[in-house]
């Protein structure tokens, strides 16, 4: 589903992502951790064709985010860590401006729209500008809004941040079904213990190198994922 080779991104002389490769699988939900500066946002941005990297390949379903950036884009979903949304636009509208980019018709969106934003208790909000959404109704409509498209492929930046603990429990479901239906999830996080029990795969980055990757049981072993993390920074 994700092939990430040798990728390699530079800020000036700078090394943010250092020669990294990963495989996502249909199916898997991928954690991704690592410290603050560790290179997670560089790396998910430049899967999801935002930044331009120096060396390395990115494969979504096989295709090249480089050479087929719009066939690659129909496929994923993105989920930025501060959900900065349009402000000027009312909920719903958003929703419909989305839903017309990917060409969604209207029977589909509609339904989509209320089965989510009924699930995330928003409804009653779409009418309001996003201006006037505190950060986890933001954080709520930059999910609905991913989800619009049943993409294969969804990758997500801190997720959870600003989430209550009804949305994050609902989260967790909705990235469950997607992957149960054949897709896949990338997300960074620093919640390790919403990585231990959520994530099928783990990768660690530290100074822009993967240093661990594998099942949670391969990565973690005996000891919980967050001794494992600890001790590998101090390392
Ligand atoms: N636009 C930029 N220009 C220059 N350096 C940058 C830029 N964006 C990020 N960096 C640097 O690249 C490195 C990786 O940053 P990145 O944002 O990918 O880390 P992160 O793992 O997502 O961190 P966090 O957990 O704090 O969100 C850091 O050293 C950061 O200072």
């Amino acid at each position: 589903m994700l092939k990430i080779q040798h990728l390699t991104k530079m800020y000036g002389n700078k090394k943010a992502v250092d020669d990294l490769s990963l495989h996502i699988c249909p199916g898997e939900i991928y954690g991704f951790i690592g410290h603050n500066g560790a290179g997670k946002t560089t790396t998910l941005k430049s899967v999801v064709g935002i930044l331009q990297f120096e060396f390395g390949e990115i494969l979504i379903d096989g295709k090249s985010i480089v050479k087929n950036p719009l066939e690659c884009k129909r496929e994923i979903a993105y989920i930025p860590d501060n959900p900065d949304l349009y402000d000027y636009m009312t909920g719903i509208k958003y929703l419909n401006f989305v839903s017309d980019i990917y060409g969604i018709n209207e029977k589909d969106r509609n339904e989509l729209i209320h089965k989510y934003s009924d699930i995330f208790e928003i409804t009653g909000d779409l009418a309001q500008p996003i201006a006037a959404y505190s950060h986890g109704m933001k954080q709520k409509l930059a999910i609905i809004s991913a989800w619009i498209h049943s993409p294969k492929l969804i990758i997500m930046d801190e997720p959870f941040v600003g989430l209550d603990p009804k949305a994050s429990h609902l989260l967790k479901g909705m990235m469950r079904e997607v992957c149960d239906n054949g897709g896949a999830i990338f997300f960074s996080t620093h919640v390790l213990e919403v990585a231990e029990k959520l994530c099928d795969k783990i990768a660690i980055i530290k100074g822009g190198k993967l240093i661990r990757s594998g099942t949670v049981e391969e990565v973690k072993g005996d000891d919980s994922l967050e001794e494992v993390f600890l001790e590998l920074e101090v390392e």
